[in-house]
């Protein structure tokens, strides 16, 4: 990363993480853009949206992180980002360790204390999220979220779009489609297909919640 500015789009929890990341590496930060939550004040200026955060980028020439929890949202804006011609590079915290023979692609965020390891490669708008771990030659699809505390072991592949909940584990060579969500803490031992959601160890797809209202007439449960 170089000393030049940044914008971070998105205002939420997310963007507070990516914010703390660049300002603890010692770079200077001008503004946040989006809705922010009730809560703690930002101490940054936040611009109303991302029209107003892509034209400061541009009439400034600074660099744009892109820290939105929805992994289609962040994927749709860093594109767009990489269309217009701006600069989101990816954003590495100072605790982060990534294998020089990894490849990052556009806007992916990798937090605190969290490791690539070498021959792994990472599409555009991947979030490694602080503690997660991408062992060796891993393969991780546009725009997946590797949750805080998450592993996926070496060789391991992820689709687009997927989230790999906290504290979930992918084995080695084992293989996660796109759009899936692996709940958190659970162990992925096989093949998940596309748009599945699977939790547990080892991982299944949760049984269907009997929604009957069991209640008697009249009465309370
Ligand atoms: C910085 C940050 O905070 S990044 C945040 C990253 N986010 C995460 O890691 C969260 C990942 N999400 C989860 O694990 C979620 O619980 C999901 C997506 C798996 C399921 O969420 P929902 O669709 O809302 O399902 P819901 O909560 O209704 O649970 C459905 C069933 O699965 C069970 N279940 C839900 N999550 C899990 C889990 N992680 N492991 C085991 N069982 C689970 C529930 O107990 C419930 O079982 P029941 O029907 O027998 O009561």
């Amino acid at each position: 990363m170089t000393a030049a500015g940044w914008v971070v789009l998105g205002a939420g929890g997310h963007a507070r993480s990516v914010v703390d990341v660049l300002e603890r590496a010692g770079h200077a930060v001008v503004a946040v853009s989006g809705d922010a939550p009730e809560g703690e004040p930002w101490h940054l200026d936040v611009l109303a949206d991302d029209r107003a955060a892509f034209e400061l980028i541009s009439a400034q020439g600074l660099r744009a992180a892109v820290a939105i929890g929805s992994n289609a949202a962040r994927t749709r804006l860093v594109r767009e980002l990489v269309a217009r011609g701006l600069s989101a590079p990816p954003v590495v915290a100072a605790t982060a360790t990534v294998a020089p023979r990894s490849i990052l692609g556009d806007g992916v965020v990798v937090l605190e204390h969290a490791h690539v390891g070498p021959a792994s490669r990472l599409g555009d708008a991947v979030v490694v999220n602080t503690s997660a771990v991408v062992e060796h030659d891993c393969s991780v699809g546009v725009g997946v979220h590797v949750a805080p505390g998450a592993v996926l072991l070496g060789g391991a592949s992820v689709g687009d779009g997927t989230l790999v909940g906290s504290g979930a584990r992918v084995l080695p060579m084992v293989s996660v489609g796109a759009g899936v969500t692996v709940g958190a803490g659970a162990v992925v031992t096989r093949h998940v297909a596309d748009g599945e959601t699977v939790v547990g160890a080892p991982a299944h797809t949760p049984a269907a919640r009997d929604t009957r209202d069991t209640r008697p007439p009249g009465g309370r449960p």
